[in-house]
């Protein structure tokens, strides 16, 4: 169960990710158990937990932030607005907070790795308040989506209601926003023509699906 203290407002090292982070998991946009937009009002994208099982097997399941681009040749057309212009052909890299595990609320038996793409940082968070909006898009399932895990934010609970569990993914929300506005990490997502060649390895890699070539636009 949750324990009853109050949450840290950012997480990990202000200096920037430490190993393992960053770390790269991709996948196409898969059906989970629905739950979420539906019990919850809170969209995740669920990706296979395949990626993860072969090449991160040591990676603990929690609740963690990163960010995430999604492949503009897959998504339909009418979803164009998700990577900004609807004719572009280059992706967006978005915010995102995630949880990999068995969300021990719904005791499920398989493991699932499910991101929830908060709105770019430059815009309002509509979580920061106490009766929350969470960010929806057009559904995009089985578009390719490429994450980058940036940090751990917490383990997974059992929570005693729904509203509780609503509260903590809220609280997770705003602790993801504000890890990721620090200068360290906000250059994963826009490009202050400062970033390391690491972090622009990062951001081609993120923004490059199979036959594509790299096309970053900040947001
Ligand atoms: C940021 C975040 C944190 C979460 N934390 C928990 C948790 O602590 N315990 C839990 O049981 N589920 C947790 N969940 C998972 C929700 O229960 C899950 O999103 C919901 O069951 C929807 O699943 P579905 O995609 O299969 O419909 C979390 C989800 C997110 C996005
Ligand atoms: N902000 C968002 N983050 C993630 N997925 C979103 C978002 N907005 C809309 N979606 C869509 O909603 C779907 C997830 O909804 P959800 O209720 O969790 O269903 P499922 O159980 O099938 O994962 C995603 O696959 C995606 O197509
Ligand atoms: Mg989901």
């Amino acid at each position: 169960m949750r324990p009853d203290k109050p949450r840290d407002p950012v997480a990990g090292p202000d200096a920037g990710p430490e190993p393992p982070y960053p770390v790269r998991l991709s996948g196409p946009v898969i059906k989970g158990f629905g739950r979420g937009s539906k019990d919850l009002g809170i969209p995740t994208a669920n990706i296979p937990a395949d990626d993860l099982t072969e090449n991160h097997p040591d990676l603990t399941s929690g609740v963690y932030y990163g960010v995430v681009a999604l492949d503009p040749k897959t998504l339909a057309h009418e979803n164009g607005s998700i990577n900004g212009d609807e004719k572009s052909s280059s992706a967006t890299i978005l915010p995102a907070v995630l949880s990999i595990g068995y969300n021990p609320f719904y005791k499920n038996t398989v493991r699932s790795v499910e991101i929830h793409i908060m709105p770019p940082l430059t815009q309002p968070s509509p979580t920061a308040v106490a009766q929350p909006t969470f960010n929806r898009l057009p559904d995009f399932y089985g578009t390719q989506l490429n994450l980058l895990i940036l940090g751990y934010i917490r383990p997974e609970y059992d929570y005693v209601s729904l509203e509780a569990l609503i509260e903590d993914i809220r609280i997770d929300c705003e602790v993801a926003r504000q890890s990721l506005l620090r200068k360290a990490y906000q250059q994963y997502i826009v490009d202050d023509g400062n970033v390391s060649d690491n972090v622009n390895e990062d951001r081609k890699w993120l923004t490059t699906f199979d036959s594509g070539s790299a096309n970053i636009s900040g947001i």
